[in-house]
C-alpha cells in the first residue's frame, strides 16, 4: 500500500538489477501477478484483447497474454503502435513466440469483452501522440471492460493531469505500489478500482495508504487506572457570536474521541448555545496565550473565528508556547513558524491551502501530495490537506493518504468536528503521526458507516455525536 513516483520506480528497477533481480524477472512477476488478480473476474468464454505498447508496460502485457493462453483463455495480443523496443519486452516476446504463441494484427474492427491497456506506464509523457490517442479513444468507445496495467494510458504518473483521450479504466493494477495520480485530480477518476501487485521487491517508500490494520494497531488501548486528567485538559479556542455552532461541533468531536477535560474559549453569547450541546465543557471568556502550556496539553484554534489582526497577534504569541497546536479555519493564514519544537498541525481544505500557498485550487488538486509535503517540510509542521483522499504530510517528508470518507461529508461543519477529534487524538496517542492519521481515518469511517443505512444528503456534522461511539468501538475491538 505504498506510493512511488515514476522516478522512484526507475531507481528501484535499477537497484533491483544491481542486487541480482533482473528486469526480466520483475516483468514476469508483474504479468503473473496481474494474471492472478484478473482470473477471478474473467469468464472463460470472454474474449480478451491485450493492447501492448513499445515500452516495458507492453512487456507486462506480453507476459499476461502468455499466462492467459496457457490457461486456455480466448486472448489476442496486438501491438497497435508497433513492436516493442525495450530489451526486456523483446526478450519476453521471444519467449512468448518460442512457446508457440502468435501476435495478431490490430484493427479498429476487433471486438472484445475485455481490453487490457498495456500501452503506456510510468514512461509516458503527455499529451498522447495522435496515433495513440486514436487507439485510447477507440478503447473508451469499445464498450469492453477495461483493465489498465500500472496506470491508465493518458494519465500522468505523478501529477493529476490527464490527456483528453486518456483511458477510462474499470480496474487498474499498479505495480509495486500506487502512483501518486491514483489519489490526485482529475486523474484518480480514470483509474477505476485500483489494486497493487507485489512484484517481489521490498517496500521502502515514505508515503503509504493508512489502512484498517494501522488504525487497529495504533489506536490507544484502554489502560487500567485512568482518571479524567490522565490525558490532560484540552483547550478549544473557537466560536464567535455569528458562528457559535462551529465550536459546538468541534467540542462534540473532541468529547466523543477521548478528551477527558475540555475548556472552550469563546464569547459569552456563543457559550449559551454551545453549553447545552456540550455540557461537559467548561468555558473561558478571557483566554491569554501566556501560560497556556502550563494549563493545557494541546490547543485547537480557528473554527468559527474571523481572521483579523487581533487573532493573528494572539496566534503569534501562542506559537511561542511549548504546547501542541492545531490551526484550522479562521486561524489559517500565511505566517512563519520559526524553529518551534512543539507540534503544529494545520487542517486546510484546498481553498484554504490556496490562500496559504498562493497556488490556485485546481493546481493544488493536481498536486495535493507533493504540495502538502513541500509545505510540511519547509515549515516544520503537519499538513492535513482535506477532501477526498485527504493527504497527511509530516514534517520529515513522509506521509499517508486516507481513503475513508465520502461526499456525505461535503457539508459545513464536518471539518470543525475533525478539528475537535484531532485535539482529543493527540492527547491520547503515543505517536502524534498515528494520532492525526487515526482521527482523519475514523472521521471518514463514520461517513462510510452513515451511508450504509442513510442518504448521503442527510448527514449533518452533529450526527458525529452518535456515529463516533459505534465506530470507535469497531476499531478498538
Ligand atoms: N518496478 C516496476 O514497477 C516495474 C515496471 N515495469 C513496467 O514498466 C513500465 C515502464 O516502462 P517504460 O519505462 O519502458 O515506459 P512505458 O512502457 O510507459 O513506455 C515508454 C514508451 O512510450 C513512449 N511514449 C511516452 N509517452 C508517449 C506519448 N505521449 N505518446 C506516445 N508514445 C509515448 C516512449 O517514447 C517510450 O517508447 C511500468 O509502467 C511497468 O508497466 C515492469 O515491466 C517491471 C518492473
Ligand atoms: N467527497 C469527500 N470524500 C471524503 N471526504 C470528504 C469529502 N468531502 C468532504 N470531505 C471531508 O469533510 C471535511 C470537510 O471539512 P471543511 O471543508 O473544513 O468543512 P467545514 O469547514 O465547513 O467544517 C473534511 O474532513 C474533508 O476531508
Ligand atoms: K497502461
Amino acid at each position: 500500500m505504498h506510493l512511488y513516483t515514476s522516478q522512484q520506480i526507475k531507481a528501484i528497477d535499477k537497484r533491483a538489477e544491481q542486487m541480482g533481480m533482473s528486469l526480466f524477472a520483475l516483468m514476469e512477476n508483474a504479468g503473473n501477478g496481474i494474471y492472478r488478480k484478473l482470473m477471478p473476474l474473467l469468464n472463460k468464454s470472454e474474449k480478451v484483447l491485450i493492447l501492448a505498447g513499445k515500452g516495458n508496460n507492453g512487456g507486462d502485457g506480453i507476459v499476461l497474454t502468455r499466462y492467459l493462453k496457457n490457461n486456455g483463455n480466448h486472448v489476442k495480443l496486438v501491438f497497435p503502435t508497433g513492436e516493442p523496443k525495450t530489451p526486456t519486452a523483446l526478450e519476453h516476446l521471444a519467449f512468448y513466440q518460442a512457446c508457440g504463441y502468435e501476435v495478431s494484427e490490430f484493427s479498429f474492427d476487433l471486438k472484445a469483452d475485455w481490453v487490457i491497456d498495456a500501452l503506456l506506464g510510468v514512461g509516458s509523457q503527455l499529451p498522447l501522440r495522435e496515433n495513440l490517442a486514436q487507439i485510447t479513444a477507440w478503447i473508451n468507445q469499445s464498450g469492453a471492460k477495461v483493465a489498465a496495467i500500472d496506470l491508465p494510458t493518458g494519465v500522468s504518473s505523478d501529477e493529476g493531469d490527464i490527456d483528453e483521450y486518456a483511458v477510462q479504466a474499470d480496474y487498474t493494477y499498479a505495480l509495486h505500489g500506487f502512483k501518486p495520480s491514483a489519489f490526485l485530480f482529475p486523474s484518480s477518476q480514470n483509474y477505476g478500482e485500483v489494486s497493487v501487485i507485489d512484484i517481489g521487491i521490498r517496500q521502502d517508500s515514505g508515503w503509504r495508504v493508512w489502512r484498517d490494520e494501522d488504525v487497529r494497531k495504533t489506536l490507544p488501548k484502554p489502560t487500567g487506572n485512568t482518571h479524567k486528567g490522565t490525558f490532560g485538559t484540552n483547550l478549544l479556542i473557537a466560536g464567535s457570536d455569528e458562528m457559535p455552532g462551529s465550536a459546538a461541533l468541534a467540542a462534540i468531536g473532541a468529547l466523543r474521541f477521548g478528551t477527558g477535560k475540555l475548556t472552550i474559549a469563546t464569547t459569552k453569547h456563543a457559550s449559551t448555545i454551545i453549553g447545552p450541546l456540550a455540557p461537559e465543557a467548561t468555558f473561558s471568556f478571557d483566554v491569554k496565550s501566556a501560560g497556556i502550556a502550563d494549563q493545557y496539553l494541546s490547543v485547537a484554534i480557528g473554527p468559527g473565528l474571523n481572521p483579523d489582526d487581533e487573532l493573528e497577534t494572539f496566534i503569534k504569541d501562542l506559537l511561542d508556547q511549548p504546547v501542541a497546536i492545531i490551526l484550522d479555519a479562521g486561524a489559517l493564514s500565511q505566517r512563519k513558524y520559526n524553529d518551534r519544537q512543539a507540534p503544529v498541525i494545520i487542517t486546510p481544505h484546498p481553498g484554504e491551502f490556496s490562500r496559504l500557498t498562493g497556488k490556485r485550487s485546481v493546481e493544488i488538486q493536481k498536486n495535493r501530495i507533493s504540495f502538502a509535503s513541500q509545505y510540511a517540510v519547509e515549515n516544520g509542521l503537519m499538513v492535513v490537506l482535506k477532501g477526498k483522499y485527504t493527504v497527511i504530510a509530516y514534517p520529515d517528508g513522509t506521509g499517508v493518504i486516507n481513503l475513508t470518507g465520502n461526499r456525505a461529508l461535503s457539508k459545513g461543519g464536518t471539518g470543525d468536528t475533525l478539528t475537535g477529534m484531532l485535539l482529543a487524538s493527540i492527547g491520547t496517542h503515543q505517536s502524534i503521526k498515528a494520532a492525526v492519521a487515526n482521527a482523519v481515518f475514523i472521521h471518514g469511517a463514520c461517513a462510510n458507516d452513515w451511508v450504509k443505512e442513510n442518504g448521503d444528503q442527510a448527514l449533518s456534522a452533529h450526527d458525529f455525536d452518535r456515529l463516533l461511539p459505534k465506530i470507535c468501538r469497531h476499531y478498538s475491538s
